[in-house]
């Protein structure tokens, strides 16, 4: 099959530079070009050599109308112009694998609309691993029901800047929607300084950042005298980019304009 053109953005960094490099070697794929902020200190630099495999000839960009050139976008970059990007992706009818985490309900909004006019795939993880999880979680949850408490801890490095991961919050997505639950009804993010620590039926999130962990998450369903823990590791960022590389090629197909997520390209549901 012909390879498909594809553009990263966030280049530069720790995600996008895996995704670079796990291209040199693509026949699925040709690299066509590699965005990121306007005036960020990689302007100009080739991504390859940024990302320590040689140079490809694609130098890190802010100019995002070179997406015309391709079938499709992965977008690992941070979440504070994620609707400016979401702009371009629509306006130039390019479908995107958004793996970006940390952004508010408005964001959400206009990502679903993005959605009615191009393919969006928006993955907070693109392991397999994880996504398996969250079907596991979903299924546990719906058989224990409300005797169970549920709680989700994930562990990250000290770079990242949202809490909890975009992956804690799908995994409490899944338990919520096990048992009949809207998340955001019953999600217990902060206890400090709470006269009612715990209540019954929420599903409470903690964080830990420290030192260079990749991605960690277990799912604890806790009722009288057992409980599961359900736990998933991450030991290298390139499970990430191999992951977002086999959503590109499924939404590139392509894909009808539509909302999609891991499970729709994995065939979970
Ligand atoms: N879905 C998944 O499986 C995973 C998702 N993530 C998520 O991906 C995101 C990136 O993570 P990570 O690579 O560690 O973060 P980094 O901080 O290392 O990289 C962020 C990238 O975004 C770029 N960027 C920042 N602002 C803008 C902007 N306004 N326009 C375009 N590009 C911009 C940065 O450019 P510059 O260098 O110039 O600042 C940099 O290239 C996070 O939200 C993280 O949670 C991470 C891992 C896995
Ligand atoms: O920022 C990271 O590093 C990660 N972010 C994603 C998240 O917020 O869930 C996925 C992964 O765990 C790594």
């Amino acid at each position: 099959m012909k390879p498909k053109n594809l553009a990263i953005v966030g280049a530069s960094g720790r995600m996008g530079r895996q995704v670079v490099a796990a291209l040199a070697d693509s026949q699925q794929f040709n690299l066509v070009a590699a965005l990121g902020r306007e005036n960020s200190e990689a302007e100009g630099i080739d991504s390859g050599v940024l990302a320590g495999i040689k140079a490809n000839g694609v130098a890190v960009s802010g100019e995002f109308s070179c997406l015309q050139k391709a079938d499709v976008v992965i977008d690992f970059a941070l979440p504070e112009s994620l609707p400016e990007r979401l702009t371009w992706y629509q306006k130039l009818r390019v479908p995107a694998v958004i793996c970006t985490t940390g952004f508010g309900q408005e964001t959400a909004a206009k990502m679903q609309d993005a959605a009615k006019v191009i393919a969006i795939l928006y993955a907070a993880n693109t392991s397999v691993g994880i996504n398996l999880l969250a079907a596991l979680t979903e299924n546990a949850s719906r058989v224990l029901g409300m005797e169970a408490d549920i709680e989700v801890l994930e562990a990250h490095h000290t770079k990242k800047q949202d809490a909890p991961s975009g992956t804690a919050l799908l995994l409490g997505d899944a338990a919520a929607r096990g048992r009949g639950q809207v998340l955001a009804d019953v999600a217990a993010y902060d206890r400090n300084g709470k006269d009612e620590v715990h209540r019954t039926g929420s599903i409470g999130f903690a964080s830990i950042r420290a030192g260079d962990i990749v991605g960690e998450h277990t799912v604890y369903l806790v009722v009288a005298g057992e409980r599961i823990e359900l736990t998933h590791r991450v030991a290298q960022r390139s499970t990430f980019a191999a992951g977002a590389l086999r959503a590109a090629a499924w939404l590139a197909k392509p894909q009808k304009p539509g909302f999609y997520q891991m499970k729709d390209m994995l065939g979970l549901d």
